[in-house]
């Protein structure tokens, strides 16, 4: 009989919108919440016995019952606190991973409505990985669809020339990236302190901003080292983070046939092939555990 290889199962995508309503002034929470759990599941694979499965329907139940019970503050405490509820409830499971993305909304700023009204924050996207095994945490926070724009203070010179090679240098270019960032917690168990979850995040996107801004670029690799770098310096909770920029390439538009100049002013966005430009920084010491796919 083959073997049952690994395996999980659970609820993915449950999307869960929280309001708080603070007299006439709302507050609002958008999740979309994947939860993944491993344990005891050789019987359901093998000789079809549910005993040990708790119910994915349950799962998207607990999900929209916590959001009532516990609200929702960091995305991170909400996933520890379903990833514990999992472990420590069903003796059948011994792993769970909780994966969240936060959709961000704004307030629009009109007197009144300012009170319940919202808007989506562009296309960025919190994102937040939680694993639990009974014993140990790792919890990967993180964003997606951060777009960031310097209009100079980045070059590409220097490279690697073959016969193929029609790229020409430059030492003044538009550099853009969709920021994609996951970096690790040091922290791993119940009996050290918890960080700060929204401080840790909101400083860790500052900083990736900053560094993004103040990197004179030589390639987008090196502005990636930088911005890695920034987070693990400044952030001693954070012991690793990756990244992954695509090159948003800003080609010049060839403006001679109308007779005119173009001094670096008119740009076609190219959006596609794009360069991929990954790395992962790590404190000292400090093991790779993000996953580099
Ligand atoms: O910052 C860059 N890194 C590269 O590796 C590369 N390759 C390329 O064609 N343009 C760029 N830009």
């Amino acid at each position: 009989m083959p073997t049952l290889g690994p395996n999980r199962y659970g609820k993915a995508e449950t999307r869960v919108v929280r309001v708080v309503r603070d007299g006439a002034v709302h507050h609002l929470k958008d999740l979309n919440v994947s939860v993944a759990l491993a344990g005891e599941m050789d019987a359901v694979h093998l000789c079809g016995d549910n005993a040990n499965v708790l119910p994915t329907d349950t799962v998207k139940n607990t999900v929209y019952a916590f959001a009532k019970e516990h609200g929702i503050d960091a995305a991170e405490e909400f996933g520890i606190r379903l990833a514990r509820h999992f472990v420590t409830g069903q003796e059948s499971i011994h792993r769970a991973r909780v994966r969240i993305e936060e959709y961000a909304w704004e307030r629009i700023g009109t007197a009144g409505s300012a009170r319940h009204s919202f808007a989506r924050r562009g296309q960025e996207v919190r994102t937040a990985r939680i694993a639990y095994d009974g014993e140990r945490w790792e919890v990967v926070s993180g964003l997606t669809g951060l777009t960031v724009l310097n209009t100079t203070d980045s070059e590409f010179r220097g490279y690697v020339k073959d016969r193929y090679t029609t790229l020409e240098e430059t030492s003044d270019r538009v550099l853009a990236t969709d920021v994609h960032a996951r970096w690790r917690y040091g922290w791993s168990d119940d009996t050290r302190p918890v960080p700060d979850w929204q401080r840790a995040h909101a400083e860790a996107r500052g900083h990736l901003l900053s560094a993004f801004a103040e990197t004179y670029s030589r390639s987008l690799q090196q502005t990636l080292y930088q911005m890695g770098a920034r987070v693990i310096e400044r952030r001693p909770e954070i012991d690793e983070i990756r990244l992954s920029l695509p090159n948003k390439h800003h080609v010049l538009v060839d403006l001679e046939p109308f007779g005119l100049t173009n001094d670096n002013e008119v740009y076609v966005a190219a959006d596609r092939p794009y360069g991929l430009i990954e790395a992962t920084v790590l404190r000292d010491g400090a093991e790779p555990l993000i996953p580099t796919d």
